[in-house]
């Protein structure tokens, strides 16, 4: 839906019938960006003549019928309801997606949609952006009349009949919002309340209400004037450049390549049209739930057999929560199960997701390249174990990849699909296509230990224990961080996902070792300084929520509520006794400087090893993996927003102060990028290439 001539920031069709134009009629079926075309947001030059140009067509004396087809969304939806009337064809989607990119409808779509549709109604799709296939609009009242056939045509005849009656009771400004069940202001209280909660931080949400809030209690024009305000703060502030960076950094990741050349336009994918998951713990459960709810059909293989009853009967209750949600049939026929691995033997491809244990891993991988079909896909849900060793078990071990699925795995938008040094670009290019069929943001990362996230994760982890040592509480850590806009900080997921996780790669990395969580050299550990902090607690048995204790109280095992824990501080003060730290007071700048900017500076590394293509990359993996505020942008984008010299200057601090904590010592690919110029975000990926040709 578009139509419309001489705004700079609204696409107009290519083209746009004679006949259509004489008759005031709108239409869009051209391919390309839908609504304002987002890369000239950030363009100062003055407002699109769009506000005028809806209001023109509204005050007209001839009816204007908007023809919607394909997407009607912000600018598109906002010109349509300028119109006297909308007609949609029955495969259009409608919305108003501005707060997905920090922004609100500004061309009048705050003001008009409430007064056609109700505040409720309009309040949940402003706030949400969510789109509305045309039967919904039709239900909302959004659009006058469906159509399967020619949608200009449909709108011609729909104009002829009703040519003649007075448009006065058509001019939605003219409207008065319906009137809402109970009080008005209660209800945006309310809602107010919920936003708040839900946005953590993020602003455009809230500028959402406020400008509905306007519509429902203000004449038009002071409420466009309010739309414009709250719009002005929107558009020039930080998050909403982070947001629509987002949105092309999500579309950039599916245009992946490797360092050793490999590139999505030049691998094509294998046909994949059924699935196996071997291992129904949690993870294997989630990720079959996903690929049957992706249209996949999925053998799920499991050998013990208490194991597979339960997940069978969890897998199916999954699945129906999932259609209900949806509206949709359960495709519970997608899913078949066995404890026999030979099951496997006529898919095309294999997730493995069985405990996380090399040993157990290769004898899968072992039997896999026995069972299967010689060119099956066989793939790892591995969160940090060499994909390269898992390969070198099979015959084939190109078609071996990693493909790294976050908990819960039917919810969590995040796949990191990892190649190792032998995996084949087209190996690479079907894991990509069945995450992106799965709905997921998929990012190709080099093999690793850890590969982007958890390697980037654990400079994170190892700063929030180090601050502990110096000072600092969990409950002080944990708020700096969600002041920040994570949903929890470091301790309440730590304790939420189990101490034991981390204590486990601990051991496994020799880091963890029995009897020398104290004494003289329990702090140093290959090498480098080491908190023994979480090791300590779990040899206490303090494992977080399951046991009702570990960074915080819970009352009791299984408790949800993180209470403060005065047994937990005496233990801190003890502990820094007994090692000779002396606490100092932190403050919540340098919880954030160090934290953040440790996790940065391996982000650096990162891209510098070129275990990710750029920093479009690691920031998707973050914002959709890890619980990075969206409106941050990502690690990488908000060095960029801080500077790049800053991060630096406060790296080199840190690293003074703490000359044996290698992981807050400055990046050179870092240093090299505030050397020449501090270019920014989107122009790393060229720098970092000519950085590395001139070495
Ligand atoms: C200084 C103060 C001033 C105050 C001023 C106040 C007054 C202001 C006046 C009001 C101005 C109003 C401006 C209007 C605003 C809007 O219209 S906001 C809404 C913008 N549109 C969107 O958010 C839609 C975004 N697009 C999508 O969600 C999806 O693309 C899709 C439409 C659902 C289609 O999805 P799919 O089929 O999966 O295709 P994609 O891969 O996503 O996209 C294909 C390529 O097109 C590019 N693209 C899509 N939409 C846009 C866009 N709006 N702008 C730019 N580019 C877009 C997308 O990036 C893909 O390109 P490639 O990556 O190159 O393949």
């Amino acid at each position: 839906m578009g139509g419309f001539c001489g705004n700079k920031n609204i696409l107009a069709p290519k083209k746009c019938s004679g006949e259509a134009r004489h008759r005031g009629l709108t239409q869009n079926s051209a391919p390309g960006p839908k609504g304002a075309d987002i890369k000239e947001f950030g363009d100062s030059e003055s407002g699109p003549p769009l506000i005028p140009m809806i209001h023109a067509i509204e005050a007209g004396n001839k009816p204007m019928v908007a023809a919607i087809e394909g997407f009607a969304l912000g600018g598109g939806l906002e010109l349509a309801l300028g119109c006297h009337y909308r007609i949609a064809h029955s495969k259009a989607r409608l919305g108003l997606p501005e707060v997905t990119l920090g922004l609100l409808p500004a061309a009048g779509g705050s003001q008009r949609l409430p007064r056609l549709i109700g505040v409720p109604a309009a309040l949940d799709l402003i706030i949400t952006g969510r789109h509305v296939t045309a039967a919904e609009a039709l239900q909302l009242g959004i659009v006058d009349q469906v159509t399967d056939h020619h949608t200009v045509d449909a709108a011609v005849k729909f104009a002829l009949s009703v040519a003649g009656r007075p448009l006065d009771a058509r001019r939605i400004s003219s409207y008065s919002c319906p009137p809402v069940s109970g009080d008005l202001d209660a209800l945006f209280e309310e809602v107010m309340r919920k936003v708040r909660r839900g946005a953590r931080g993020a602003i455009a949400p809230v500028a959402c209400v406020q400008a509905v809030r306007a519509a429902a209690t203000l004449p038009y024009a002071r409420g466009m004037e309010r739309e414009r305000e709250l719009m002005a703060t929107l558009f020039t502030s930080g998050q909403a450049r982070a947001l629509q960076y987002s949105f092309f950094a999500q579309r950039a990741v599916s245009r992946w390549s490797t360092p050793s050349g490999a590139r999505w336009d030049a691998s094509a994918p294998k046909p994949v049209r059924k699935v196996a998951v071997i291992g129904l713990g949690t993870m294997g459960r989630g990720i079959a739930v996903a690929l049957a709810q992706a249209g996949f059909p999925v053998v799920s293989v499991e050998t013990q057999e208490k194991q597979l009853t339960e997940a069978k009967r969890a897998v199916s209750q999954m699945l129906e929560r999932g259609a209900k949600r949806r509206g949709v049939a359960a495709p519970l026929d997608k899913m078949s199960y066995s404890s026999n691995i030979q099951a496997v033997a006529d898919v095309d491809l294999v997730i493995e997701a069985v405990f996380e244990d090399m040993g157990l891993k290769k004898k899968i991988f072992q039997q896999l390249s026995a069972v299967c079909k010689p060119d099956a896909l066989l793939c790892t849900n591995t969160s940090s174990l060499d994909v390269d060793q898992l390969a070198s078990q099979t015959r084939n071990p190109e078609l071996v990849v990693g493909m790294h699925f976050f908990a819960p795995a039917h919810v969590m938008k995040l796949l990191e699909v990892v190649y190792g040094p032998r995996s084949s670009p087209q190996a690479l290019a079907t894991a990509m296509q069945l995450g992106k069929k799965m709905g997921k943001v998929s990012v190709a990362v080099g093999n690793c230990p850890g590969f982007v996230g958890n390697r980037m994760l654990k400079a994170y982890v190892e700063q929030a224990f180090f601050l502990l040592e110096e000072g600092a509480t969990p409950e002080l850590v944990d708020s700096a961080l969600e002041e920040f806009g994570f949903s929890m900080g470091f301790f309440k997921v730590s304790d939420l996902s189990g101490l034991d996780v981390g204590w486990k790669v601990r051991k496994e990395d020799g880091l963890a070792l029995p009897g020398v969580s104290t004494g003289p050299s329990a702090r140093i550990r290959q090498g480098r300084r080491y908190s023994p902090l979480g090791d300590l607690l779990c040899q206490r048995g303090r494992f977080g929520q399951k046991t009702g204790s570990g960074w915080y109280q819970y009352g009791k095992p299984g408790g949800r509520v993180a209470t403060p824990d005065p047994w937990l501080h005496s233990f801190l003060e003890e502990y820094r006794a007994q090692h000779g730290l002396v606490p100092r007071r932190i403050d919540p700048q340098e919880v954030l400087e160090r934290c953040l900017y440790a996790l940065i500076n391996e982000g650096f590394r990162i891209l510098e090893d070129g275990i990710a293509a750029g920093p479009e990359d690691i920031d998707c993996i973050y914002v959709f993996g890890y619980g990075w505020p969206h409106y941050r942008g990502g690690p990488m984008f908000y060095a960029a927003m801080v500077g790049l010299p800053k991060v630096l200057e406060r790296l080199e601090h840190y690293y003074r102060a703490h000359p044996d904590v290698p992981d807050l010592q400055p990046c050179s690919l870092l240093r090299r990028l505030v050397a020449s110029g501090s270019p920014p975000v989107q122009k790393w990926k060229e720098a970092i290439k000519k950085l590395h040709s001139q070495l």
